[in-house]
């Protein structure tokens, strides 16, 4: 039996992911950490500020965390002094808090960090890394969308296809969205649309002389980062301890 405890047990993720445990045979659902008052499936929901206790009393194998960056960060420390195996889907992190992820981490426990769970995008993220390897004379313009309520821009996904393409074309300049008078060199144009109920769409046009081709993934249904969370939980549990990331865990 995998335990697993849940922070942001009573958001959008937080509740797709609680749903999963508990509905699966081989996990138990031990309990979830929220700022905010309720229960997750018959299960206690602890403010943030009980963590520390609340681990040391469930004993969970894996932590899942779906919060806010800074949120995500103090949970993270805590699952590390507590010796409890991490997925994290937060985005949003600035690169000091990646910092102190990395050293809350490394040596310590396990953790699959990943800005997006699910399959289909990790297989997207591949197919923009070989699409970038041969046009690298293309323009390149990314595109995402997300519901109103999405706190952090761009996406943790949008940024890690901009990572991608770094890593194959080298740094380039990223002009966010364009107004006035504009004059195209090689920068990559980054465009967010924020509205309704949209779970998450993301778009790499790559746009050459009389051709155009354009990478794109659509998520109909959180369940699909919820399923690829709860697999890296069954995953990650007794690894070595350090950070592994969504491609670990598919073998891709
Ligand atoms: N990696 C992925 O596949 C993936 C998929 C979807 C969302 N996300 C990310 O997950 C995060 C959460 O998204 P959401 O749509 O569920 O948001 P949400 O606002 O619905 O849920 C976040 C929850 O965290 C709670 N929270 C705030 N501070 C907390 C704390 N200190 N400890 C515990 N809980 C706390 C909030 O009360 C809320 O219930 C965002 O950063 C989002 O970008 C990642
Ligand atoms: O709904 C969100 O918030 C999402 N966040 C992730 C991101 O920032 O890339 C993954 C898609 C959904």
């Amino acid at each position: 039996m995998v335990k697993v405890v849940i922070s942001g047990a009573l958001g959008r993720m937080g509740t797709n992911i609680g749903r999963i445990v508990d509905e699966a045979p081989d996990m138990e659902l031990v309990g979830g950490i929220d700022v905010r008052e309720g229960t997750l499936f018959g299960t206690e929901v602890v403010p943030a500020a009980e963590i520390d206790a609340f681990l040391k009393e469930k004993k969970p194998d894996a932590l899942i965390d779906f919060t806010v960056a800074a949120a995500a960060v103090e949970n993270i420390k805590a699952a590390a002094r507590n010796d409890v195996a991490l997925i994290v889907g937060t985005t949003g992190f600035s690169p000091e808090q990646r910092t102190t992820i990395a050293s809350a981490v490394e040596g310590h426990v396990p953790a699959v960090i990943s800005s997006n769970f699910s399959v289909g995008v990790n297989i997207f993220w591949k197919l923009v890394r070989e699409a970038a390897r041969e046009l690298g004379d293309y323009d390149i313009e990314v595109t995402e969308a997300h519901h109103r309520y999405k706190k952090d821009a761009p996406s943790g996904t949008a940024k890690t296809i901009l990572e991608i393409l770094d890593q194959e074309l080298g740094s380039r300049e990223k002009v966010y969205g364009r107004v006035g008078e504009t004059e195209r060199k090689d920068e990559i144009g980054v465009h967010v649309i924020r509205g309704g109920d949209i779970v998450g769409d993301h778009s790499v046009l790559f746009a050459g002389n009389f051709e155009c081709i354009e990478i794109s993934h659509r998520a109909y249904d959180r369940a699909v980062f919820a399923q690829g969370a709860v697999r890296a939980a069954r995953w990650v549990v007794g690894r070595e301890p350090r950070i592994y990331d969504m491609q670990d865990v598919l073998g891709l």
